[in-house]
């Protein structure tokens, strides 16, 4: 039986005749946090759905905490929390109601390790809603509701926590509130969360690990900095000479601040050396994967071996 959170290999996934996942193969190790990137489209929606058990995959091996979600039962089940990018409509309940509603669900299957559900008001204001826990949904505002949807994925403390683009309409405040949240669950250790966005700084601040998903396969995956390093191979370097800020990208950074430093001595100063933004390394992937350059039979995966 595997240890790893997520194993997925050669998984596929056909709408009519549309192949919109070819051969998807990743891992995730328990207490991870991934966050799965890709253009409009790319089929992370439907990954995502497929390792929830709400969708039947084509083909291909998927587990999840140990089980196939195809044959997910309900105590699988309830080790695993979703949100979804559409949340199912509750609109007459009210927040702290509808919570106490889900999580009385997640009972039965507390244990002394992981006590279950999460306490009810304290989930509401971790999520920041303390002052619209009476409100009814319907009267919500669409960034309060991806809130409730957030807690509603989080109320039996899953294991396992799938977060569809959870941050879609938040406000910048919410979105620092999530993100510490996040960071908290993560630091605990024991929640493995799969999060897919298009806010690259986002993933970049959240995710250990970075998979991105394009053309029906996983063409990069690693932290930000292995793949800006190992894909794109160039730094940004920025540095200020008698009083003038300079800034160019290098291959071998080292070597072009060795030799700055030869050339204006103690003239340089205010270096800095980073690592292609992400955003730059994702644009390149991506194109890359769309006009076919390094396609293998294992979707380019060595690139970032
Ligand atoms: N039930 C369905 N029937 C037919 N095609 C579908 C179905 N669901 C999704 N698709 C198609 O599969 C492809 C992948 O969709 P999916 O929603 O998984 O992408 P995504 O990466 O989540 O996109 P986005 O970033 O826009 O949310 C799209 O071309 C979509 O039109």
């Amino acid at each position: 039986m595997t240890t790893e959170a997520i194993e997925v290999d050669g998984l596929r996934m056909r709408y009519g005749a549309n192949d919109v996942l070819r051969d998807v193969t990743f891992q995730a190790h328990r207490g991870e946090v991934l966050a799965l990137l890709g253009p409009n489209g790319a089929g992370k929606t439907t990954t995502i759905e497929i390792l929830e058990g709400f969708r039947t995959r084509s083909a291909g091996r998927v587990t999840v905490l140990g089980a196939d979600p195809a044959d997910g039962d309900e105590r699988w089940r309830a080790r695993v929390g979703v949100v979804l990018q559409s949340w199912r409509d509750h609109s007459k309940w009210r927040v702290r109601e509808l919570l106490a509603h889900q999580g009385a669900y997640y009972a039965r299957h507390s244990t002394a390790r992981r006590r279950r559900p999460w306490d009810t008001d304290e989930l509401i204001a971790a999520v920041g809603l303390t002052e619209h826990a009476g409100k009814r949904l319907k009267t919500l505002s669409g960034g309060q509701r991806r809130r409730l949807d957030v807690a509603i994925g989080m109320v039996g403390r899953p294991e396992m926590l799938f977060l569809d683009e959870p941050t879609a309409g938040f406000d910048p405040q919410a979105r620092h509130d999530f993100h510490d949240l996040i960071r908290d669950l993560a630091a605990a250790g024991d929640t493995t969360i799969l999060l897919t966005t298009h806010d690259l700084p986002e993933a970049e601040k959240l995710a250990g690990r970075i998979l991105i998903l394009t053309e029906g396969r996983i063409v990069a995956d690693g932290t930000a900095e292995e793949l800006a390093r190992q894909i794109v191979g160039e730094d940004e370097v920025r540095w200020t000479l008698h009083g003038q800020r300079h800034e160019r990208t290098a291959r071998d950074s080292t070597r072009f601040v060795f030799d700055l430093f030869k050339e204006h001595g103690d003239a340089v100063s205010h270096l800095e050396v980073r690592p292609s933004s992400l955003e730059n390394t994702y644009l390149s992937l991506v194109h890359r994967a769309e006009s076919g350059e390094k396609r293998t039979e294992s979707g380019g995966k060595e690139a970032v071996a």
